[in-house]
Parts: structure tokens; sequence; C-alpha cells
């Protein structure tokens, strides 16, 4: 799925043109970007993403650093978003690992403080930068792996579900699923479709249903990661598995089917609408407290 979605892009010119001008690289271009400098190993950073990128391998690294927990702000959000867009104008960058530099947790999902009690701008450009996030990672060119060294619940969880690869922390303490419905919260359907496309309609169906977050034994059973091991194993084997992927010969040039093409075109245009239904639902709130 993810590799035919990356073929669209690259086929499709225009639709990356759309894809761009509905992003949030408006206000991503206005920040700071960790800069890539051609030379074998290089390391940038900003305050909450660093990127050690290995040019020998073509392999990057994003450490998210953002404490307590990586949890999703629109600061943070947008950080992720530059150090990607980086990454993929590299074309000697054709793999990249996501883990966290936090103990026990690879993200915490959405950052709920940033999206109480908010201006209806601020909800509209930070739902509009986990668009993008979205976008980005599964529109990705590059092969991409998530080494997921702690719990992922919710919007971590879609940022893992959006890599080829998944290799997860094997402790019992640590969890990942989308539990956003016992948060009290809809999971929006593009969450929904990304964990179908993951793990099959079923499974998708009973985990959005009781919100069930998953130990690392029950994901890998139901396939929502691919793979367990030792938490100090986890970053070391993510670049391992990058390398045997890297190493199939057209891996980055998979082609793309037509139903492919067509789901990731309703997305698109569901996306588009929710984005608007959004921004009219924070308005309306917006006003009501104001009588
Ligand atoms: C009307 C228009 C609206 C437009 C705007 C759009 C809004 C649309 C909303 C719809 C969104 C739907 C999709 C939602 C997706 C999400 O991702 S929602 C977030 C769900 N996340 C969670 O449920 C995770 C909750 N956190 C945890 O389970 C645990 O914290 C942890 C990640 C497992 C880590 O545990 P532990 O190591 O024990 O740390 P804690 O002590 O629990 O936490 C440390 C501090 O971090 C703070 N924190 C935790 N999670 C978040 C978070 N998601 N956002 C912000 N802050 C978080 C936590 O409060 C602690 O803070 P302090 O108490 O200050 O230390």
């Amino acid at each position: 799925m993810k590799m035919a979605l990356r073929a669209c892009l690259r086929t499709k010119p225009g639709l990356t043109a759309l894809l761009s001008q509905l992003s949030c690289s408006g206000h991503a271009a206005a920040r700071r970007a960790p800069a890539l400098v051609a030379q074998r190993s290089s390391s940038s950073t900003s305050q909450k993403i660093k990127v050690d990128f290995d040019q020998s391998s073509g392999v990057a690294v994003m450490h998210m650093q953002s404490p307590p927990v990586n949890s999703l702000s629109l600061e943070f959000l947008t950080d992720v978003c530059i150090a990607l867009e980086k990454l993929e104008m590299d074309k000697s960058c054709r793999g990249l690992v996501v883990t966290s530099s936090q103990p026990k947790v690879f993200s915490a999902g959405l950052d709920i403080l940033d999206m109480y009690g908010k201006s209806p701008e601020h909800c509209a450009e930070f739902w509009k930068a986990v668009q993008e996030m979205w976008l980005k990672f599964y529109g990705s060119n590059m092969i991409t792996i998530a080494a997921v060294n702690g719990s992922s619940p919710a919007g971590g969880c879609l940022l893992s579900m959006t890599c080829d690869y998944r290799i997860m922390a094997d402790n019992p303490r640590y969890s990942i699923g989308l539990n956003e419905t016992k948060l009290g919260i809809v999971a929006p359907f593009w969450f929904k479709d990304t964990m179908v496309n993951t793990v099959g309609h079923r499974a998708t169906e009973m985990a959005l249903q009781l919100g069930l977050l998953y130990s690392p034994a029950e994901a890998l059973k139901i396939g929502l990661v691919d793979q367990l091991v030792h938490e100090d194993q986890v970053l070391t084997t993510a670049t391992e598995t990058m390398t045997k992927w890297l190493a199939i010969p057209g891996i980055l040039n998979i082609s793309y089917t037509c139903h492919f093409f067509h789901l990731w075109c309703c997305n698109l245009v569901c996306t588009i609408c929710s984005c608007v239904c959004q921004v009219i639902a924070a308005k309306k709130i917006h006003l009501s407290q104001d009588f």
C-alpha cells in the first residue's frame, strides 16, 4: 500500500502539487530546517528532532526528542515534516528509521494540550499539520521503518503505521493501538483506513470499537507490528532490516495499481472535506462559547 502511494506521488506531479498546496508547508517553510550536508555522515538537529544521516548507507535515523513523551504538538509536527521534507529532497537518502529518544515512549500521540482551549485558527493549523505528517510519511519515497522503543498510543500508533515496517521493543509494559474511543474521541476515518491497510478490517473494527491498546505480543499477533526484539536491540535491528530492504533491486520503484490510486484520491477528497468540517466546527464552538 505504502509503496503504491509512493509510486502515485512519483508519477503524478499534479497530485504532488495539490498535496503541497494542501499541506502546511507554508508555515513549515518559515521555520528553521535541519540541514543535510554532503559528507559521509551528518547530523542535524532541531529542538525536537535529531536526524543522523549516514551517506554511505543512504539511511537516516530520525530521533524524536520532545520531552516528556513526544506528544505531537503543532510545533513538533512541523519539525517532523520539515526534517522529512529535507530528507526527501536528498536523493542519496533512501531509507529512514524513526525512533524515540525518550525513555519508555515512542510517541504519546496528538498533544492533547495543543487541542484544548485554542483558537479555531490554531486548531485548523494543528489539524493540517497532523494530516501533513500522515501524508508525508505514507507517501514517502524512502523506505521507512518505525523503531518503536516504547508505548505508542493513538497518533503515535498512526505514525508507526505509516511506515513500511515496525519493530517494537518486547516489553509487556509498553502498548500500542488506536485508543481514541476510550478517550471519547472518534478516530478519524484516515486513521481507520491506515489501520485497515495494516491489520485488516475485522481487527480494525475491534480495535476501534473498543479503543484497544495492545501489548507488544498481541500487536505482533494481529500484525500491528512486524517484529519484536529486546529493547536494547530495537534501533540496531531497524538499521539491519533497512540494509536488507535496500538491497532488494528496485525496492523504491514498485509500480502502483489503479485500485490504490483510487483509494488515495478518495482519501484525499475526504481529507479536504474533513478539514473544512473541522474548521466549521471549530468556528461554531468558538461562537457558542461567546454566548
Ligand atoms: C472542533 C475543531 C477541532 C480541530 C482540531 C482537531 C482536533 C480533532 C480531535 C480528534 C483527534 C482524533 C485523533 C486523536 C489522536 C490522538 O493521538 S489523541 C492522544 C491520545 N494519547 C493518549 O491517550 C496517550 C496518553 N498518555 C499515556 O498513555 C501515557 O502518558 C504514556 C504515553 C503511555 C506515557 O506514560 P508515562 O511514561 O507513565 O508518562 P506519564 O506520567 O503518563 O506522562 C508524562 C507527562 O506527559 C503528559 N502527556 C502524556 N500524554 C500526553 C499527550 N497525548 N498530550 C500531551 N501531554 C501528554 C502527561 O500528562 C504527563 O505530564 P505531567 O503530568 O505534566 O508530567
